[in-house]
């Protein structure tokens, strides 16, 4: 048969690699893998460069083909990209500096990683690890679903968040986002955000050029060492300001386009990420002193200079450095600090929730006995912003703070104690005989109505301290507020209190919690107590009214706000934070209280001033609609009519 001859003939490879290298001679197309790759900048190369691509002619020396693109576009270009492996020089000319995570890994690293995956997938998750962490694998799965989205199509991944946030928030946020930056080394897939590292120094003012959007708005920082309640995570930690820009942008209407996520990179001093072969950090221990906060000043000069009017959020630094850092910028920068002020802001707007579930007037916060487990940058703010909303309800700062005992790993603080940092000072307790007095013990004497938990310690509330809590508080109900993350690091889960205390706590914690099944058959529903709700509006409200500064009033401001968005049914319900499907009116209307709070203290400019002469409700209104919406936006001018 004539045809078979003919099959049998061209089915041979090298009949076959004829005719190929046969068409690209004749249309002078130089085959892939023949072909090196030069940049036409890339003056300092030895290499010849061409005009355009030479005519390939077969069995001579390979052309050099000439790449046009640099930065992020060089990145997304899966004929060029090399990842994390892209070598200092390359990433030096090619304008990659702070584009990729900071060490250079070598292909065959990046082959062991991609088979590592291959064969036992990141997401399987253990089932003895499910049941602390509270992820599972389906949870994992899921992120990476929504990642790979995030990655092709911003306005499509927007919109299914949007229209999804409370099924959401659980994957792309805490609990999940806490798995994802514990193996973040191992997830990498694509650049996301900014790097700044010690090794950049003098360059960073640079290097924040190579992001490719002129307009930031909005940048959240973190320098990985103290992630949620999980430690020193290095560069790892940079899934912090994803997950919380994710926020911004789904819950505030911050543009996709206009966020920043930055990780400055000092080194970790977690030796088990630093020694792995797939870390993509600086692998150093910590930098501390005064080189410290002279990189740390070099990135927030850089960045300023080139988005003087963005807002920036400090998240998840340690708190030897959180409070310092504070210091040092907010009284002449847009910042904050979100485990500072915001989860402080939360727990308070909780309290006064719980207070209205109880048909308790805001006043009654002055009659409460607060016992406070860690004393870390978030324990230390809801302290304070507690305090001062005691003496906004009458007390003195001295009344106020004597309603508190904060206990940290040693035990109960009190003046015993010689090396106390100076944000602990005003909590420290005057009787020095119970210095280190043990948690159930504490509770025993002093009788707390409310229990809060920012250690990040895991399950310090057992049944013990909860019953005691519980026993020790028969004229209200308790209060119990595990509020570290992820679901690991929780005081104790919504189950545990609710059994113990037979369902007469008011409870919310960090991170998501399901439904409680009671004995009896009901469930009870949980509140979030987490810095989610006040975050996103603290940024839009002093964004929007470009205040310069962001101060106690604005944020004790914030705080008010959120308890009157809980809805009457639910307050019946023991429900303490307004509902997360309203995501978006929150933070509107907690922009609109912040902003309201800039206004009195004279701190407006721009359209919200002229807002601000004709009411909130006019604020909000503008507010509400500088609010991106995830849609489409043509590309072309399209004549009407034509698309239909
Ligand atoms: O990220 C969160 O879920 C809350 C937070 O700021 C923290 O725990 O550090
Ligand atoms: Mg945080």
């Amino acid at each position: 048969m004539w045809w078979l001859k003919l099959r049998r003939r061209w089915a041979q490879p090298r009949r076959w690699a004829q005719l190929t290298r046969g068409l690209q001679a004749a249309s002078n197309i130089p085959p892939r893998g023949f072909v090196r790759y030069i940049h036409e900048d890339d003056r300092f190369s030895t290499d010849r460069v061409p005009e355009d691509v030479p005519p390939y002619i077969p069995g001579q020396e390979s052309p050099a083909y000439v790449v046009r693109k640099t930065g992020y576009d060089l990145l997304k270009d899966p004929w060029c990209n090399k990842g994390s492996a892209f070598p200092r020089s390359e990433r030096d000319r090619l304008g990659l500096r702070g584009l990729l995570p900071p060490r250079s890994l070598t292909m065959e690293l990046q082959v062991a990683r991609f088979m590592q995956d291959y064969h036992h997938p990141v997401h399987f998750i253990p089932p003895e690890d499910v049941e602390l962490g509270g992820v599972t694998s389906e949870m994992a799965r899921r992120w990476k679903a929504l990642q790979a989205l995030h990655d092709r199509n911003e306005t499509l991944f927007y919109r299914v968040l949007f229209e999804n946030f409370t099924e959401m928030a659980p994957i792309i946020y805490t609990p999940t986002v806490g798995w994802v930056c514990l193996n973040f080394h191992k997830l990498y897939r694509r650049p996301r955000g900014m790097y700044f590292s010690a090794a950049d120094r003098g360059d960073m003012a640079a290097m924040v050029y190579n992001w490719p959007q002129r307009d930031v708005q909005a940048i959240v920082v973190t320098d990985g060492s103290r992630i949620l309640g999980l430690g020193d995570l290095g560069v790892n930690g940079l899934g912090i300001p994803i997950g919380k820009l994710d926020l911004y942008c789904a819950a505030a209407g911050f543009s996709p386009s206009k966020v920043l996520p930055v990780v400055i990179d000092v080194g970790t001093n977690n030796e088990t990420l630093r020694a792995n072969p797939h870390y993509g950090g600086l692998r150093c221990s910590r930098i501390t002193g005064p080189e410290y906060f002279s990189i740390v000043d070099e990135f927030v000069t850089a960045v300023m200079s080139r988005w003087p009017n963005a807002i920036l959020q400090f998240e998840d630094f340690s708190i030897d450095h959180a409070v310092p850092l504070l210091e040092r910028y907010r009284q002449h920068h847009l910042v904050f600090n979100d485990d500072i002020q915001g989860t402080a802001a939360t727990a308070l707007a909780g309290l006064y929730g719980a207070l209205r579930v109880m048909n308790m007037p805001p006043s009654a916060l002055t009659e409460q006995r607060i016992v406070c487990v860690g004393a870390g940058s978030a324990g230390m703010g809801v302290a304070k912003m507690i305090a001062a909303g005691m003496t906004k309800q009458g007390l003195s700062l001295a009344e106020a703070t004597k309603r508190f005992w904060v206990l940290d790993y040693m035990g109960l603080i009190t003046k015993k104690r010689s090396d106390v940092a100076n944000f602990v000072k005003p909590f420290v307790r005057e009787e020095k005989q119970h210095e280190g007095e043990s948690l159930l013990s504490v509770i025993k004497r002093v009788k707390p109505t409310i229990l809060l938990g920012l250690a990040g310690a895991g399950r310090l509330f057992n049944k013990e301290v909860l019953t005691a809590l519980s026993e020790g508080c028969p004229h209200q109900r308790p209060i119990i507020f595990p509020m570290s993350n992820p679901t690991s690091r929780m005081e104790c889960t919504a189950e545990e209190a609710l059994r113990v205390t037979k369902g007469r706590a008011i409870f919310a914690s960090g991170s998501p919690q399901q439904p409680v099944q009671m004995p009896d058959g009901g469930t009870v529903a949980v509140s979030q107590a987490n810095n989610m709700y006040i975050f996103p509006g603290i940024a839009l409200g002093s964004f929007l009214g470009q205040t310069r500064v962001i101060t106690d009033d604005m944020l004790m401001a914030a705080a008010e706000a959120l308890p009157k968005l809980v809805h009457p049914e639910d307050l019946a319900k023991g429900l303490v934070y307004p509902r997360l499907a309203d995501i978006r009116d929150i933070s509107a209307r907690v922009a609109t209280a912040v902003a309201c709070a800039a206004g009195k203290e004279g701190r407006l400019r721009g359209p919200l001033l002229e807002k601000y002469g004709q009411g909130p409700d006019a604020m909000r209104a503008y507010i509400a609609s500088r609010m991106f919406y995830p849609e489409y936006s043509s590309l072309v001018h399209v004549p009407p009519g034509v698309d239909e």
